[in-house]
């Protein structure tokens, strides 16, 4: 018989997951079931991917073999306190939250649950997301690897040692929306100087897009990558002048330090 896959949070995480599973088809929507108490955000997804919902989380707890708990941190608690003696012997459950340790969850179950602790983006939702893995113990390799090739099914993903998980929330959690703000700063300046904003949201994108599969594919440093746009005395070392000068480079590791404390102190 076909798994079920249970998601108690059907926001933007919850969503960009779903969406991303459908669309590479590894669950079919009627083995896809969604539990959230916002029932605007339940029709929506139902409509859009053809998948069950229900406001009742005990509904998606008896019935999923893997359970992505999709909703805020601080719900995490009142949820779990809700399913614990609702869910499967042999559930595996999927903590996607920033600063929740695996420990933490085991110690909200009050057993030792299977629990595949993941940090996953909103870029899922068309098949670029990047997701960091880590599990307890009692986790077989067989259950971590159905639970990879789901993640991989819309993006890539790492093993992690957990100790690196606030960073990774830095890295590629919460990183989507830095690179936004960059889009959207250059769609600015763009606009600035009289290009239509559609045109310049595409073009820068699509730079940024085209940029990261330069690191990616051709393994090369990114400063080396710099360089090769660098022509002496052209026009791009002036802008890379100006962003030093501007100080991008502090402000970004300043950025993703703040992130990553804001991730440890969560998980206190
Ligand atoms: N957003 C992101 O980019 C990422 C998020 N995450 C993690 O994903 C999790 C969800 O984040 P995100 O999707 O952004 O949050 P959202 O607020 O967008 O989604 C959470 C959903 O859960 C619903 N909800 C609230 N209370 C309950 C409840 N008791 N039972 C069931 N559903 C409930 C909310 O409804 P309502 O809106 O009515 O409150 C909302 O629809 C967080 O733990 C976050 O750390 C991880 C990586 C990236
Ligand atoms: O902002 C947050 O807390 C979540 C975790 C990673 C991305 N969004």
């Amino acid at each position: 018989m076909s798994k079920t896959i249970g998601f108690i949070g059907c926001g933007n995480m919850g969503q960009a997951m779903i969406g991303g599973i459908i669309q590479a088809n590894i669950f079919s929507s009627e083995n896809i079931l969604v539990g959230d108490v916002n029932e605007k955000s339940l029709e929506k997804a139902a409509e859009k991917y053809g998948i069950k919902t229900t406001t009742d989380n005990n509904e998606v707890a008896k019935i999923a073999d893997i359970l992505i708990l999709s909703v805020k941190p601080n719900l995490y608690p009142v949820v779990i306190k809700q399913i614990k003696d609702e869910v499967k012997k042999d559930v595996i459950v999927v903590t996607i939250a920033a600063g929740k340790s695996i420990e933490g969850t085991e110690k909200m179950f009050k057993r030792k649950v299977k629990v595949v602790r993941v940090m996953p983006n909103t870029p899922a939702l068309v098949g670029e997301g990047m997701s960091a893995v880590c599990a307890n113990e009692a986790v077989t390799k067989e259950e971590l690897d159905e639970i990879i090739n789901i993640f991989e099914s819309f993006g890539k993903t790492e093993i992690v040692n957990e100790k690196l998980m606030d960073v990774v929330t830095s890295v590629s959690g919460s990183s989507p929306a830095y690179v936004y703000m960059f889009i959207e700063a250059m769609g600015d300046a763009a606009v600035l100087d009289g290009m239509p904003r559609n045109k310049a949201y595409k073009m820068a994108a699509q730079a940024v897009l085209g940029a990261a599969k330069m690191v990616l594919e051709t393994g090369m440093h990114p400063g080396v990558l710099k360089d090769m746009v660098c022509s002496p005395g052209g026009t791009t070392i002036e802008a890379v002048a100006t962003l030093e000068e501007k100080g991008l480079r502090t402000a970004v590791i300043s950025a993703m330090r703040s992130c990553t404390k804001k991730s440890i102190e969560m998980s206190k």
